[in-house]
């Protein structure tokens, strides 16, 4: 088996409210790099780590993480909706020997995912339907949060597993990394958002077309400066990107939610999905970063990042 990760950064600003056009040349020269890589590597299977953000997931069942033996998107933000090409028989081979490796993992027959799985296909591979993929939903917005070691013990059996496949396989990690956009949060949430926060009752076109501008606007608004939202923070995202290029993962193990919510805003949980996607790699043996790319944008409200790792 062999195996590799592309890291990369999502937003659903993007291509709604963008950065200048420089900015723009240097995301899309970074992205055809892990393009060039993914073609070069030409994965049997792709392993996608993502979030959710209240469209699949609600508080009336919350998992840490939860892996899908068919999924659908939803379509927002114009991310592309319908079936994911899900590899059902790997996703139940995966799921067996992830529990098999004592880890509890919640699995869905039909998972609900949205643009945080749907834009990684879309970018890396032209559609949410064109290689067979494994879904991994990993919970990096709705709190509580378990500590940080689980997601790469996660991410550590679903490499072991993966590795008994005998395929050349892709684990993608998409979100992240230090970034504060207005997701709604339960705590102290009026009775009809913490409704629809628990319940999931699937927003009306209008409702979702106000939700959608709303974080539209805050981009405008975080990139004039005029923003109470966490800034991001390019140092702590770069210890991070450092931490995951020497292979230092069991240092994850000490971050602590509280303090990774205040040096990286409320989605800055998202880079369980990086701290996933890399135990996943290093199960499988050594690996190198062979390209980094990082900068903050403001009007995506995104530290973001692109990386690409392969074995030795
Ligand atoms: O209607 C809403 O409030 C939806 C908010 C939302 O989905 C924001 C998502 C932001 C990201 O995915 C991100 O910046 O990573
Ligand atoms: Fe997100």
């Amino acid at each position: 088996m062999t195996a590799a990760v592309v890291g990369l950064s999502h937003s659903p600003l993007i291509g709604r409210n963008d950065p200048e056009p420089e900015v723009l040349a240097r995301v899309d020269e970074a992205v055809e790099s892990a393009r060039a890589v993914v073609r070069r590597f030409d994965p049997e299977l792709v392993v996608l780590y993502a979030p959710d953000h209240y469209n699949g997931f609600f508080y009336k069942e919350m998992p840490p993480f939860c892996l899908a033996t068919e999924a659908h998107a939803v379509g927002d933000f114009g991310s592309q909706g319908g079936p994911l090409s899900v590899d059902t028989d790997a996703a139940r081979t995966l799921a067996k020997g992830v529990l098999d490796r004592g880890i509890d993992l919640t699995v869905s027959a039909r998972m609900t995912v949205d643009h945080g799985f749907a834009q990684p296909l879309e970018v890396l591979f032209g559609g949410i339907d064109r290689v067979p993929v494994v879904p991994v939903f990993v919970n990096g917005v709705a709190t509580p949060l378990g500590p940080v070691s689980r997601i790469r013990a996660l991410g550590t059996a679903v490499g072991q597993a993966a590795a008994a496949l005998d395929k050349r396989v892709l684990f993608v990690a998409s979100g992240g990394l230090s970034h504060d956009p207005p997701v709604p949060v339960l705590e102290g949430a009026p009775p009809r958002v913490a409704d629809a926060l628990i319940e999931g009752n699937p927003p009306t076109p209008e409702q979702r077309a106000k939700g959608e501008e709303r974080v539209v606007q805050a981009g405008r608004d975080y990139a004039a400066g005029s923003t109470k939202m966490i800034p991001i923070n390019p140092a702590w995202d770069n210890l991070l990107l450092d931490q995951l290029e020497r292979g230092d993962l069991e240092e994850f193990d000490s971050w602590t939610v509280d303090d990774m919510a205040a040096q990286g805003g409320g989605s800055a949980h998202e880079v369980r999905t990086w701290i996933a996607a890399y135990a996943s790699l290093a199960a499988t043996g050594k690996y190198e970063m062979t390209s980094r790319f990082y900068e903050a944008i403001p009007a995506w409200i995104a530290g973001f990042a692109v990386t690409t790792a392969e074995g030795r």
